[in-house]
């Protein structure tokens, strides 16, 4: 199954002093999703935002998805004031989860789509019982906890096994990619098999925010 390409930017780098206008603006611009990192200075080494903010951005009048990535541990305390809060996706790292499977379902019963994220060094057979259970797969392509990191090549190998992996289990489920997302690598990206695009320090990182995405898009339809 094929999904349309979104681009996500990342609020972590975005300027947290007018973040409703930040997120209108890069809407406006052309992006699909709002990625929204959620750390816990426990889980990685950086303190961001939680449910309130995601419930301000709701009351702002944002009304794209919003992909809620969970640096935390542990996860299922969140899950329902995220969910309340506004959130569509939540995804979180099997780490910070002792069962995977109740923490999908969790995710699910308070109606939100779930996704599981691997760090570089996290091995993918946490994949191998919870397929049914996922909306969205996102590999990161940097170790988490900060915006503006190197994309590791290594993710490019790891994206091409979770694409088959996803394809031969018929199950429609995103495959996002997190860290170093510019549009210089996203046409490499896009061939190992992504759908769903972070970028933090690429778009907010420019002054304008319409010309990166338009960028990114004509990058990846280099790709076909
Ligand atoms: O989850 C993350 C870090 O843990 C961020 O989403 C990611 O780093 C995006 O920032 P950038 O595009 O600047 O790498
Ligand atoms: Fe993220």
């Amino acid at each position: 199954m094929k999904n349309e390409n979104w681009i996500a930017p990342s609020i972590l780098s975005a300027n947290f002093a007018k973040l409703g206008e930040e997120v209108d603006n890069v809407l406006k611009a052309g992006a699909d999703i709002v990625h929204f990192d959620v750390m816990d200075n426990h889980f990685v080494p950086n303190l961001t935002i939680g449910p309130l903010v995601c419930e301000a951005l709701r009351k702002h009048g944002v009304t794209a998805p919003i992909d809620v990535h969970l640096m935390v541990e542990p996860v299922d305390r969140i899950v329902p004031d995220f969910a309340k809060a506004g959130a569509s996706y939540i995804t979180f790292h099997p780490e910070g989860s002792v069962h995977i499977d109740r923490t999908l379902q969790l995710i699910k019963d308070c109606g939100c789509k779930a996704g599981l994220v691997f760090n570089p060094g996290t091995p993918l057979s946490h994949l191998d019982y919870v397929m049914d259970k996922l909306d969205m797969i996102l590999l990161m392509s940097v170790n988490p906890g900060f915006g503006g990191q190197s994309f590791l090549p290594s993710a490019l190998g790891k994206l091409r096994e979770v694409r088959k992996r996803i394809d031969d289990s018929g199950f429609n489920i995103r495959l996002e990619i997190d860290g170093g997302v510019n549009g210089a690598n996203i046409g490499a990206i896009k061939a190992a098999g992504a759908d769903t695009f972070v970028a933090g320090s690429a778009i907010f990182g420019k002054p304008d925010y319409k010309a990166i995405i338009d960028e990114m898009r004509a990058e990846m339809a280099k790709v076909g």
